[in-house]
């Protein structure tokens, strides 16, 4: 039998105000970042997921599996400890988290300057991915983003760590923000889930741009010193001093 206290008290971090308020903003954050998904054409349905770190908590938020996109408020997102185990009883607990829950719980236990992580099934990148084939740094915008290619993934099948090992393998000390894991589709991970929706954005329009180049003939790579020279530019010089990832 339950004491009362016992009953009533909420875990430590759920009783810091400004825990909750971090929780309350990654909640509307994630929950209005799954609508840039659908606004940049990443997926089809239900086909993708988003989720963010709780600041100074060991907690992030994630979606519910399956639910139109078109339903998804800050109180229907879930949240969860690093394991991936929703914490009962807050609002969208009575749901059943997305299917990469324990994939983004990985990446957040063992890569801790990630605050954001996304999955999507966006064509071009699948495509890549399909055909287990990096996809080579042969335009600007990727030396840009990306800082070199953006690799493949291990064959991984959802449903336990075997993704977000995967995730954690290949992009632990590389530039890249995106890995396309092999007959899947890309991870993508940020310094919070605004970032990691825009590594996700820039990911498809490279393995885009990237194809089309190629089925019109042979692609130039880009010296590795011009590479890293656009990287460490648009890494500490373009967009603004207060932008979050520099
Ligand atoms: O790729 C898969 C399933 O294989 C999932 O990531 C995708 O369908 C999205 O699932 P969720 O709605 O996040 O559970």
């Amino acid at each position: 039998m339950t004491s009362p206290a016992a009953a009533t008290t909420p875990p430590p971090h759920l009783s810091d105000p400004d825990i909750l308020s971090a929780i309350e903003t990654v909640r509307a954050d994630v929950a209005r970042l799954h609508g840039e998904l659908v606004r940049y054409g990443l997926v089809v349905w239900t086909g993708g997921n988003v989720s963010g770190r709780v600041p100074g908590a060991d907690l992030f938020v994630i979606k519910p599996s399956g639910v139109s996109y078109d339903d998804l408020t800050p109180e229907s997102m879930i949240l969860c400890d690093l394991d991936g185990s929703v914490l009962p009883g807050t609002p969208g607990s009575e749901r059943t988290p997305s299917s990469d829950t324990a994939a983004h719980a990985y990446v957040y236990r063992n890569m801790p300057d990630v605050g954001g992580v996304v999955h999507t099934h966006s064509t071009y990148a699948v495509a890549w991915a399909a055909r287990g084939e990096e996809i080579p740094c042969v335009i600007t915008g990727m030396a840009d983003e990306f800082g070199g290619p953006i690799p493949i993934g291990p064959f991984a099948i959802i449903g336990d760590d075997s993704i977000g090992r995967g995730i954690v393998e290949t992009l632990s000390g590389h530039r890249s923000r995106a890995v396309l894991m092999q007959n899947h589709g890309p991870f993508t991970i940020g310094v919070d889930a605004a970032d990691a929706v825009k590594a996700a954005v820039m990911c498809e329009d490279a393995a885009r741009t990237v194809h089309i180049a190629r089925e019109a003939g042979p692609l130039i790579p880009i010296p590795q010193d011009r590479v890293d020279a656009l990287f460490s530019r648009y890494q500490n010089v373009y967009g603004q001093a207060s932008d979050e990832r520099r």
